[in-house]
């Protein structure tokens, strides 16, 4: 599965943290992340992340432009509910995708790890099926 990674500047503790814990599932998908949570991933953790821009540079976009041509399988974003980000409309219109395009979103880290014990059991094996349909020209 294509998983994105993101985390505001308070939250990258934790998204890191999460990482580490969740390696042995991680490492089996292909990890996405803005500029600077990927950094930090890569290093901290040592799994392979593509990174995009940093998120006020542009990443969220470029990690919904990914949705919106059905390329992600899933998203790991660590908002920070308590501080203005100069790029707030990124945020949102990230998030409005996932909602447009049935896209798994987890907020926070106690979604996260609901997340990703689902994604260990296969529960996201309908990702593939949807993607192969739409390939065929399907539209379910
Ligand atoms: O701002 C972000 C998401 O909105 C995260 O970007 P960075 O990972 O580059 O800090």
């Amino acid at each position: 599965m294509n998983i994105a990674l993101i985390a505001h500047d308070k939250k990258k503790q934790e998204i890191l943290h999460f990482t580490i814990a969740y390696k042995h599932i991680l490492k089996n998908h292909q990890l996405f992340a803005t500029g600077t949570t990927g950094g930090k991933i890569t290093d901290g953790a040592g799994l392979a992340v593509h990174r995009f821009q940093s998120g006020p540079l542009g990443g969220d976009q470029q990690i919904g432009a990914k949705i919106a041509n059905n390329e992600m399988d899933a998203i790991i974003f660590f908002r920070d509910p308590l501080t203005a980000q100069p790029h707030e409309p990124d945020v949102s219109a990230l998030m409005r995708l996932c909602d447009v395009h049935l896209i798994p979103l987890a907020t926070n880290p106690a979604a996260a790890e609901i997340m990703i014990q689902a994604l260990a059991r296969g529960d996201f094996e309908w990702r593939q099926i949807l993607k192969h349909n739409r390939q065929e020209g399907k539209n379910i």
